[in-house]
């Protein structure tokens, strides 16, 4: 006959030792303050708490067009809070099951909470990982001495929580440097975890270390349950809001682009400009704004048809942002109409960039026959000062004297 099991690796003598929770007093004489952890108030409350997070994750998922971060959370959440409630279910009769059951479920939320970091880091799902520890618990239960010693059931469940703990860190770890959102909370969450669990593996043997688990180890058992509420509070709200985060600064990519060109919009200009002029205006250099309008390009677009005319604009965009240098802002701020901002350029320095523009958009082959050519209008810093609409107010008039010279020419605010 198999050797019946005392109890848990994860979730031991859950409600039988309800009463076991222990008041904990500061020594010394005086008004004792004490603290009760009732534990089967606290397993109610953080499986309700879990439930409800993982609902929530739920509906984030499905609200984010499938951002997979979220629906992993989700799972990490609804599978551990089935784990705890199976896992917490002793001395009515299924204590095997419990162990078994509750505790591969703990595992596979474990594997579940490891890949929600590493789907968010870009990586891909890794099942063999996440059902790996699930699997093992599973096999190991199948050995009759694993099932009937509390302390050996205990250490490999602690292991297992601390190797995901530290797996699901050790992913966002290795790319904090690309992720331009913060990982810190999710990260430091993940580390107290795991060192929860070094500590539990130090001090919560179960029976091995004498102590009777029936009231060491419920006592234990509720300092786990209020950590697994809290760590179940804090995972969430940090994964979600580095989620929140990326997703903003996609939508903030997209809303500062221009689709078509690829290069910043007016918002961008306009926003970038004004930063970019303060800078220059506090470090004492100067600036300049080069204006440029293609010319004739609605003779373009009737004769060769409305995809030359995009082609054009495309090309002309990709000449602008590969013929300025990183520092400078360029955008297509209207139709067929550009700007760059040029910090630390004057007046000389800004005709010549703005000639050598010039020159390139002449020399810009987008079929056989079909040339476009580019006016421009510059104004500086010496003549507008700092403020970037007067900028393009007198560029805009320089543009105009450019275009009424003949096109395909540049004009500078003060000739
Ligand atoms: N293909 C294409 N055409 C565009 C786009 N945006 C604006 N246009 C066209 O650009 C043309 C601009 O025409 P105008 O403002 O008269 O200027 P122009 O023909 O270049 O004349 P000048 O500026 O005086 O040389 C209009 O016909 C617009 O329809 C676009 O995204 N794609």
């Amino acid at each position: 006959m198999a050797p019946r099991p005392n109890g848990s690796g994860m979730a031991s003598e859950g409600w039988r030792h309800a009463i076991g929770a222990r008041k904990v007093s500061p020594p010394g004489p005086g008004p004792s303050l004490s603290m009760t952890l009732h534990l089967p108030t606290l397993l109610l409350t953080v499986v309700y708490v879990l439930i409800l997070l993982g609902l929530l994750m739920l509906h984030a998922w499905w609200r984010s067009e499938g951002e997979s971060t979220l629906g992993y959370m989700a799972g990490t959440l609804l599978v551990a809070a089935a784990g705890m409630l199976l896992g917490s279910l002793r001395g009515i009769g299924i204590d095997t099951l419990s162990i078994v059951l509750g505790n591969m479920l703990l595992q596979l939320s474990g594997g579940l909470g490891w890949t929600t970091s590493r789907v968010f880091a870009g990586r891909p799902a890794w099942w063999p990982g996440i059902m790996g520890g699930a699997l093992l618990w599973g096999l190991l239960c199948l050995w009759p001495t694993f099932l009937a010693s509390l302390p050996l059931r205990v250490a490999i469940a602690n292991l297992l929580v601390i190797l995901y703990s530290a797996l699901g860190a050790w992913e966002l770890w290795r790319v904090r440097a690309s992720l331009t959102v913060s990982v810190a909370p999710a990260l430091g969450m993940l580390v107290l975890h795991g060192t929860f669990y070094c500590l539990r593996l130090s001090f919560d043997r179960g029976a091995s270390i004498g102590l009777r688990w029936s009231e060491s180890g419920a006592d234990f058992m509720a300092w786990m349950v209020l950590e697994a509420f809290l760590f179940a509070n804090g995972i969430a709200f940090a994964t979600l809001a580095m989620v929140r985060e990326r997703a903003e600064q996609r939508y903030r990519a997209v809303a500062y682009r221009d689709p078509l060109t690829d290069i910043g919009n007016r918002r961008a200009f306009t926003s970038g400009g004004e930063v970019l002029l303060a800078r220059c205006a506090a470090e004492g250099r100067p600036a300049a704004l080069l204006l440029c309008d293609l010319d004739h390009f609605k003779r373009l677009n009737d004769t060769h048809g409305h995809a030359m005319g995009d082609a054009a604009l495309v090309a002309f965009g990709r000449l602008l942002a590969l013929g300025v240098r990183q520092q400078d802002i360029c955008g297509r701020i209207g139709g067929e109409e550009f700007a760059c901002l040029l910090p630390g350029a004057d007046r000389t320095v800004s005709l010549q960039v703005a000639e050598r523009i010039r020159q390139a958009c002449s020399e810009l082959s987008l079929e056989p026959g079909v040339r476009v050519s580019v006016s421009i209008g510059v104004a500086s810093s010496e003549q507008a000062g700092y403020d970037l609409s007067r900028l393009l107010a007198l560029s805009d008039q320089a543009l105009y004297r450019a275009k009424a010279n003949g096109r395909d020419r540049v004009e500078c605010s003060a000739d």
